[in-house]
């Protein structure tokens, strides 16, 4: 039996799409906000406000991930011994760790796995097709979730690379960030461009830092989320980042995880001399530290390099 915690836009998406094939569980710790939400569920899904009757054994996390932690630490009797899934993309700004590192310093012993690549939730809910990570270090469970969690128009593609997933869904909506700056800005696709490739060479860097491999960061949950995320105005981040650089408000009720993921990577990557320099220019901008043009005068006049 299949459980999704968190009935936001992802959570509810994961649950309308397995539930089109399957009995799953969609629990919320605010369903009057699920209820005014468009989407309608088959008759598979289950709605529950109460966690403790949430029976299943794979559990699907889909809260913000600077939330997974306090989440796990609150129910962590109720959830110890199943297989987590973690549906979030960012780095704990406290442990430095991203979500499954997180599940298992919380809950030691207990399998995570983790669910990310280039997916929006309305795509996914309207069911148009879709190909995601999942990641999980033990590969026998990892293909029984493969097999669980995919649908005739949900593909999971498989890999023990945890570290690589993780942090190519956190890292990408730093960029994506980025991307919406450079757009909002009006400072042109070739500047997006640059800034995309020059973003994914620090993804690189910085996950093979972490013992990711390299392959992983071009598959679906690196490469293919940063393409997503970083030209479409259906992202969060990328939303963000055209408020920010055309000087309109950004919405301050949005789920937005590439704000707090660049203070998190940014102090990472210092601590052990790794330059994330479009990383720590996002930090820099979102925390109102330097303004649009002195972080566009700072990346180009960097020292020249190789590529
Ligand atoms: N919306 C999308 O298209 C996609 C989102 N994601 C990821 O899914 C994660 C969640 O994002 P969305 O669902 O879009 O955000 P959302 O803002 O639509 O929903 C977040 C949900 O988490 C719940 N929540 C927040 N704090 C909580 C806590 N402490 N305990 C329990 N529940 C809590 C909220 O009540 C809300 O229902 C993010 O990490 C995001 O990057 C991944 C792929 C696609
Ligand atoms: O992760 C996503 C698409 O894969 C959703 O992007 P946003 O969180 O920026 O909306």
């Amino acid at each position: 039996m299949i459980a999704v915690l968190g009935a936001g836009a992802f959570g509810t998406s994961l649950a309308v799409a397995i539930g089109r094939e399957r009995p799953v569980t969609l629990w919320g710790r605010n369903l009057k906000h699920r209820s005014q939400s468009a989407v309608s569920l088959p008759e598979n899904v289950t709605v529950s406000a109460e966690i403790g009757d949430v029976g299943a054994d794979t559990v699907l996390l889909a809260m913000p991930a600077q939330a997974l932690r306090g989440f796990l630490q609150d129910n962590a009797p109720r959830l110890a011994g199943r297989k987590l899934v973690a549906c979030c993309k960012g780095v704990d700004l406290r442990l430095g760790l991203g979500p499954v590192g997180v599940i298992r310093s919380v809950l030691p012993g207990t399998t995570g796995a983790i669910l990310t690549g280039p997916s929006f939730a309305a795509d996914i809910a309207r069911g148009l097709p879709t190909a995601l990570t999942l990641a999980c270090a033990d590969d026998a469970e990892g293909l029984r979730l493969q097999h669980d969690l995919s649908t005739a128009v949900l593909r999971l593609y498989r890999t023990t690379d945890v570290v690589g997933a993780e942090l190519g869904g956190a890292l990408k909506n730093v960029i994506a960030i980025a991307a919406g700056i450079v757009i909002g800005a009006g400072l042109g696709d070739s500047a997006r461009a640059a800034l995309m490739t020059r973003g994914f060479a620090e993804m690189v860097r910085f996950a093979e830092s972490r013992g990711a491999r390299g392959e992983t960061l071009t598959g679906l949950s690196g490469f293919g989320d940063l393409v997503l995320t970083c030209t479409s105005p259906q992202s969060r981040n990328f939303r963000h980042g055209l408020a920010l650089g055309s000087g309109q408000p950004v919405d301050e009720s949005a789920t937005v995880e590439g704000v707090a993921t660049a203070r998190a990577v940014t102090d990472l990557a210092e601590r052990v001399g790794i330059a994330m320099p479009v990383t720590a220019m996002v930090a820099a901008l979102t925390e109102g530290h330097v303004t649009l043009a002195e972080a566009v005068r700072t990346l180009m006049s960097r020292p020249l390099k190789q590529e």
